[in-house]
């Protein structure tokens, strides 16, 4: 589709941008660009480059993040996708989560988050030590954020619906960072989303600015002393960034900027962001670090002895081992059951009572009929050493045989290769190594247990 910019927009940017402006119309008559970004719970950037040698290069802002060519790769159909391995994300959408720089122990806050993708670049930077909190208000895509952070393998994480008042009174001063990327006119979505410049109007830009305001002032309550803000939107209009952030602090004293930082698609290769930090200048009363171990076992004595000898039984089948899933756990948690719902749990979380919680913690799997049945997101979330030391059917991306039996599997297909067979029980299906999903031998079958849901799609 050809993009046409309303004339007010255009006037709007004129005057904002003065000489830069034509540079900037220019910039639209380009091809969006596409990149995609290496989940660092999953796998290193260098690796990542190695396994799709049609990545370009590094994003200049995000060196976990490359550009590729849209026109000629389409990476969502690969079986690396389906294992959690990158994350398809616009450029100029890596920014905000880098200039939040979490880091492992502390207790992050995405406000308004679905999809994901900042959430699981968070994620990479706690590195399954700490808590992420991830949040939106509209249901659906609140459902999409969940099926992500599944996907990507984030464990050490909430997921709620919920409007940011009832979340500033369940958590008080608990959060070392926040990160808001706002709802917004989407002016840096037009190259990519022709369509959606018709909606733009001065009406709009105001709406969402006030929008913006009102999400931001439940903030400051979530934060500890000493924490951060990231305030980030994808659109160019100074009321819904500069000026908003300005709003912002001269309302707060005790908030001050400490950086400002705009990507525009005729000075960046992307299509356009705003991102501030925002630091809060009292001293830290608290260090919400959790230990610095990343594995560390977890108590279970309180489960009822039928669920912890089901969870050994089932220890025993993967890695032989009864006790090997418990040195995997993120530390500073506790294995609840909830329900028959087998689940590991942040120890520090307030009582989330009265919340739309869709997640709290790692699922685990379910207890039923005296067994355990591991779910998914356990399988998404175990780290390649675990994977690694585990029964498990592997393919190879490598060979188009190997490729193509795992792309049966994810399908939903049974697994059957020549005169193999799988001993009964779980095992992990990998693909060189990294996590697909579980299936259960039964002699010359390893049954698939790969959820409906999550299918390749063709
Ligand atoms: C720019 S998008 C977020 C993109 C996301 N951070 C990512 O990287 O995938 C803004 C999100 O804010 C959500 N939203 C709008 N108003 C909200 C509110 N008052 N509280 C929380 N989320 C809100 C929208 O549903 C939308 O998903």
């Amino acid at each position: 589709m050809q993009l046409k910019l309303p004339k007010d927009l255009t006037d709007k940017l004129e005057q904002q941008l003065g000489a830069e402006f034509p540079a900037f119309l220019a910039a639209y008559e380009q091809e969006k660009v596409a990149g995609l970004r290496a989940n660092g719970l999953k796998v290193q950037p260098e690796l990542l480059k190695n396994l799709l040698p049609y990545l370009q290069e590094a994003v200049e802002w995000c060196r976990d993040g490359f550009y590729y060519a849209d026109s000629e790769v389409r990476p969502a159909k690969h079986p690396y996708y389906y294992a959690g391995l990158y994350y398809i994300q616009e450029p100029s959408a890596m920014l905000p989560a880098q200039l939040l720089a979490a880091s492992p122990g502390q207790r992050v806050l995405d406000l308004c988050a679905a999809p994901g993708g900042k959430s699981v670049q968070i994620a990479g930077q706690l590195a399954r030590n700490g808590l992420l909190v991830t949040n939106d208000i509209h249901p659906q895509r609140a459902k999409a954020l969940l099926k992500n952070m599944e996907r990507y393998g984030v464990v050490n994480v909430v997921v709620t619906n919920e409007t940011p008042d009832r979340l500033a009174k369940v958590f008080a001063g608990y959060f070392d960072k926040i990160l808001v990327d706002a709802p917004c006119s989407g002016e840096g979505m037009f190259r990519k989303e022709p369509a959606m410049a018709n909606d733009w109007s001065v009406q709009e830009v105001a709406k969402y600015a006030r929008w913006q305001q009102e999400i931001l002032s439940y903030v400051p309550d979530m934060l500890r002393a000493g924490g951060e803000i990231v305030y980030s939107t994808c659109t160019f209009s100074p009321e819904e960034n500069e000026i908003q952030v300005q709003n912002f602090v001269n309302s707060h004293p005790e908030f001050h900027i400490q950086e400002m930082r705009r990507l525009w698609p005729h000075q960046n290769k992307g299509e356009g962001h705003f991102a501030a930090r925002i630091k809060e200048q009292n001293t830290p009363s608290v260090n919400t670090k959790n230990d610095a171990n990343v594995y560390q076992a977890c108590d279970i004595s309180n489960l009822k002895a039928a669920v912890r000898e089901a969870l050994q039984d089932f220890s025993r089948q993967v890695w032989k081992q009864e006790q090997a899933w418990l040195k995997w756990l993120p530390p500073g948690g506790l294995i609840i059951e909830r329900n028959g719902h087998i689940l590991w749990e942040d120890k520090t979380l307030p009582s989330l009572k009265g919340l739309k919680v869709l997640r709290s913690g790692w699922l685990l799997g379910v207890w039923e009929k005296g067994r355990f049945r591991p779910s998914q997101a356990f399988a998404m979330g175990l780290p390649q050493e675990a994977a690694l030391s585990a029964q498990r059917c592997n393919f190879s991306a490598g060979n188009e045989q190997g490729r193509y039996g795992a792309i049966r599997y994810l399908r939903g297909e049974t697994i059957q290769i020549d005169n193999q067979e799988w001993p009964s029980g779980w095992h992990l299906v990998t693909i060189d190594g990294f996590v697909l999903g579980w299936g259960k031998g039964a002699g010359h079958s390893l049954k698939n247990d790969y959820p409906p849901g999550w299918r390749w799609e063709d």
